[in-house]
């Protein structure tokens, strides 16, 4: 593996922290989801952070906890949904690692993200969540590879450690 670090981006239920899990378990990395890390930093709940401190703070915070995972080796990264999409995270990812951007179609990230209540940015209207996916996903296109995630988690994992054993990237 000529990488060190994996990183996972995408939109909200894309299967980031799911996939992530099972690759590092393959791979024999370390694991880490940026949203567990600011919320053991800040001892919140995200729902909590953007309710008390605001959407700015988490932003900061989340950019904060990406720089330092980025210092590890051996290591798989779940993003939140918003990292991808943040240039200064982009590069740091793309420097430092794989950029794997998981790509979920608008009515699967729907019908995955229904009826979940710790998504502060799920309290958007349809018409806001279509415009932040469409403006988000010219940002996941930096990612060095792109993913379908709509087979199975296990399967996901298994697609990104054959690409990158085959020399595709
Ligand atoms: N490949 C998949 N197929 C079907 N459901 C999935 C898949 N990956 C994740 N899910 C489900 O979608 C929801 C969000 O998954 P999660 O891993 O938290 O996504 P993310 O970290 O990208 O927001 C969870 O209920 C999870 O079980
Ligand atoms: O897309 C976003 O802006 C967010 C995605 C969430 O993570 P997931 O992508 O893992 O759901 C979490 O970081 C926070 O609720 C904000
Ligand atoms: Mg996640």
């Amino acid at each position: 593996m000529k990488f060190e670090r994996i990183f996972l981006i995408g939109f909200m239920c894309s299967g980031k922290t799911t996939v992530g899990r099972i690759l590092a378990e393959k791979l024999q990395w370390h694991f880490y989801d940026t949203d567990e890390e600011v919320y053991k930093e800040e001892g919140m709940s995200i729902e909590e952070i953007f309710e008390k401190k605001g959407e700015e703070y988490f932003r900061d915070v989340e950019l904060r906890v990406l720089k330092r995972l980025s210092l590890e080796k051996k290591v798989v990264i779940s993003t939140g949904g918003g990292l991808g999409a943040n240039q200064q995270a982009m590069q740091i990812m793309k420097e430092k690692g794989l950029v794997v951007w998981l790509d979920v179609s608008f009515d699967n990230f729907m019908q995955r993200c229904l009826g979940n209540n710790n998504r502060p940015m799920l309290r958007k209207s349809l018409k806001e969540l279509k415009a932040l996916y469409e403006q988000r996903r010219q940002k996941y296109l930096q990612a060095h590879i792109q993913v379908s995630a709509h087979t199975a988690p296990q399967k996901i994992a298994e697609k990104i450690i054959q690409l990158v054993q085959d020399g595709k990237i």
